[in-house]
Parts: structure tokens; sequence; C-alpha cells
């Protein structure tokens, strides 16, 4: 009896069907046969044989074609040499290749890596389960398939170069930048808006304008139906919604601080700016001190339910595991969100707080080494931007003047945009 439960509880993990192993035979013996065939099994790759010989030398096959060789019996025993014995690899020519059929025969092959794969994630979920990890870590690692592994997504060079020639014609053809708009003008013509897989961090002390500055540019995408998901940890989501309503409408925020709206008039605009709100595709989850697996999670499911094309996170340190003490976690978090930007092929735009060293020196104007000691954001970060207001500082400069500073471009470009400061609606507009 005892046996039998201990049998119950251990995983018993798949095989490969007989056609698997037919279909794997069949691919090795084609490509020693024909070099060529490689490009038609479209990006297998070793990990998805089940046999380890065949793993050895498949890797073997197209290291070789891959360094502009030929592939065959010898070739392929010399580099294996120690490791494969010949004999093994001449078996494989003893089997009649059907290359007319390479196609489908690497389909099951990836079909096979694919259910061994989840079968073995949904073996660890359990185990997790049944061990009381957090629920998130489990979220993650169930969603981590591996997508591009299992659609089977070649990434040679040819492939790569293929696609970002296809890329460019697309883009061209649409006449357009390939980054989202952010609605400030000169910003968009020097940086071409928010890119697809940049990680980019609004930096600033305290009431320069980050959260402003993030909803306004959430205000432009809104407007052009981008679906966009902001995690916001300080402010409440009634209070973002009252944010831009008062930026759509042009409505003084007090009017939602106080909560005395002073006309019918006044009721009238707020009520169509809170319909132009209304309408767009923006996501607002305002739980406090989210940890990074939280985001990572809300994010996939969000992207995979209303295919979101932007994220943003106010702020970074009020992030679970946000800790000056624990470098390490900070620079977790940040390699995450970059990692999350890629992954999803969309901006991940995150505000964080500078340090308050900044104020000891004479130019309040940010600069980079004021990201110093925050863990790896100044490296992780594609794009770094800072608001920055003089009259923050200096009761002489014009209240409405503002700069947005980009600071570092890894792929472009950096400078210094002329804004304007419209406090009553929280609002940077092109100066
Ligand atoms: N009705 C208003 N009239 C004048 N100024 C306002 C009004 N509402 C907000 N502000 C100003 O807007 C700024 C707030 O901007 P915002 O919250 O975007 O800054 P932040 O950098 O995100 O701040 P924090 O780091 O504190 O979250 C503050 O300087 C505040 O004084």
């Amino acid at each position: 009896m005892k046996q039998r439960n201990s049998q119950r509880g251990a995983a018993s993990f798949l095989g490969a069907t007989p056609d698997q192993v037919a279909a794997e035979e069949s691919v090795i013996a084609s490509l020693l046969c024909d070099n060529e065939d490689l490009f038609d099994v479209d990006g297998l790759r070793p990990g998805d044989f089940y046999n380890p010989q065949s793993q050895l030398i498949y890797a073997a096959i197209a290291e070789i074609i891959g360094a502009g060789k030929t592939a065959d019996l010898v070739t392929v025993s010399h580099r294996l040499k120690g490791e494969v014995p010949a004999a093994e690899i001449a078996r494989f020519l003893d089997r009649v290749p059907i290359s007319t059929n390479l196609k489908a025969h690497a389909d099951i092959i990836r079909e096979g890596a694919k259910r061994r794969t989840l079968q073995k994630q949904a073996f660890s979920a359990a185990q997790a389960c049944s061990q009381g990890v957090d629920i998130n870590e489990i979220v993650t690692l169930m969603h981590n398939t591996d997508d591009d592994r299992t659609e089977g997504h070649d990434i040679s060079m040819a492939s790569i170069a293929t696609r970002s020639m296809e890329w460019l014609e697309e883009m061209d053809a649409a006449d357009g930048s390939p980054g989202l708009p952010t609605g400030f003008k000169e910003y968009d013509s020097v940086m071409g808006g928010l890119h697809p897989t940049d990680f980019i961090l609004i930096a600033a002390r305290p009431s320069m304008g980050k959260t402003a500055l993030l909803l306004n540019m959430a205000r432009n995408l809104g407007r052009r139906k981008v679906p966009g998901l902001i995690f916001s940890m300080e402010m409440s989501e009634r209070q973002l919604c009252n944010r831009l309503t008062s930026d759509v409408g042009s409505i003084n925020s007090q009017i939602f601080r106080h909560g005395k709206v002073p006309s019918e008039a006044m009721w009238q605009r707020i009520h169509d700016a809170a319909s132009a709100v209304a309408e767009m595709p923006l996501y607002i989850d305002e739980t406090p001190n989210q940890s990074i697996s939280q985001i990572e999670t809300i994010a996939q499911k969000y992207h995979r339910r209303c295919g979101i094309g932007w994220i943003g996170v106010d702020y970074l340190q009020q992030m679970k595991g946000w800790n000056p003490k624990e470098q390490g976690d900070m620079a977790d978090i940040t390699k995450r969100l970059k990692g999350l930007a890629k992954r999803l092929d969309i901006p991940v735009i995150a505000l964080s707080q500078l340090n308050r060293k900044l104020e000891d020196r004479t130019s309040k104007v940010p600069i980079l080494s004021d990201l110093r000691d925050t863990g790896a954001m100044e490296q992780d970060a594609d794009i770094v931007l800072f608001p920055y207001r003089p009259a923050v500082y200096s009761e002489e400069a014009h209240p409405n003047a503002a700069t947005l500073i980009a600071a570092k471009n890894r792929n472009g470009p950096i400078g210094k945009f002329d804004l304007r400061w419209d406090p009553e609606y929280t609002r940077f507009n092109d100066a």
C-alpha cells in the first residue's frame, strides 16, 4: 500500500511516441543526405529532439552548416568524436529519408517537445502549489511557456534579416514611425515616439510632474485607441480618472479635489470630458505595493486579453522589493521590466523618484548620475527622461516653463524639448 502511494506521487514524464522517434530519424537522415533541407525544418532546435544522441547530431549538423561547411557522416562524426560513435551516426543513414515531407516531420518533433515542456511545467506548478509558493510566482511559471520556441520561431540571421526587412517595408508603407506618439511633437519627431521593447524611465524629484507626463501620454494614446495598462501604486483609480478628465476637458483639477462643481455649464463640460475618457482603452490597476511577479502576470493577462500596446508603472519606489539596501532586488525589478517590454514587444514606462542629493547642487537640473545608488536603472533603461520645471526651485522662473530632458537614448539621439506646464490641468503641452 505504502509503495503504491509513493508510485502515485512520483512523476512519470512523457517519452517519445513511435511517430516522434521516426520523425527524428527522418529529419537527421535527410539532413545528412542534403544540407539544403535545414531550411525546411524551420527553426527546429536541438532541445526539441527527445533522443539525446539526436540532439547532439542535429546540433553538430546545424553548426557545421552554419559555418558554411558541408555536414555529412565524416564531418559530423569528426565533430562528435568521443560523444557519439560514428556507427551510431551511420545508423541514421540506414533509413530512407523522405525529404518531401520534412516540414511535417519537423512539426511532429516540435509538438512532442511542446508536450514534454508543458508536462514538466505543470508538474513544477503542482509541486509549487503544494509547497505554498507565492501564487503569482506560480502563475508566471505557467505562463513562461517560451512561446517563441513552441511556435517554431526561427532565430537564424537569415530569418531575422528577412523579418527586419519586412518590418521596415511595413513601416515605410504605413507612412509612420514604429513608435507610439507621445503627443509632444518635437519629442516624437526627434525620438520617434515610444518604441516597442523599450524600457523608458521618467525620473524627477517629487511634484515635478512625472504622473502628469505619463497621463498626458496616456491621454494621447487613449484618443488614438492604443490600449494601455497603468499600475498606479500611489494614486487611486479615481484620482487618475479625475486627472485625465481635467486634462481632456481643460477643467481645473481643484474642482475634483474639493468636490464642488460651480455651475451647470461646468457640469456639462465635466460630463463631456468624462465620456471621452470613458471611451479610452485604458486599464488602471491601483493595487499598492505590487511585486514584479504580480506586474508580469497582470501585464501578460491584459496583453493577451486586451492587446495592450504600452504599460506604465507609477512608481518604482512603491514596488514590493524596492529597497536601496537590496541593490540586487532593485536590479532584478528593472531587468524584468525590460524583459517584459521585450517579451510583449511594447514600451514599458516606469516612473521613479530621484535621489534628494540633487537638491544639494547649485544646478537642480537632473543628470544621469542622479540615478546612481538606485539599482541598475541607468543601465537597464533604454531611454531616460527628466521632466524639469525651474519654478519648483526659483520664484523668478516662469511658472509655466518646463523642459523634457532625454538624457539617455540607447538607440538614437538625446535632446532637450521645451514644453509648457499648465498646473491647473496638470498638463504639459508643446511650448
Ligand atoms: N489645480 C492645481 N493647481 C496648481 N498646481 C497643481 C494643481 N494640481 C496639481 N498641481 C501641481 O502638479 C504637480 C503634481 O504633479 P505630479 O503628481 O504629476 O508630480 P509627480 O512628480 O508625479 O509627484 P510625486 O512624485 O509626488 O508623485 C504638483 O507640483 C502640484 O502642485
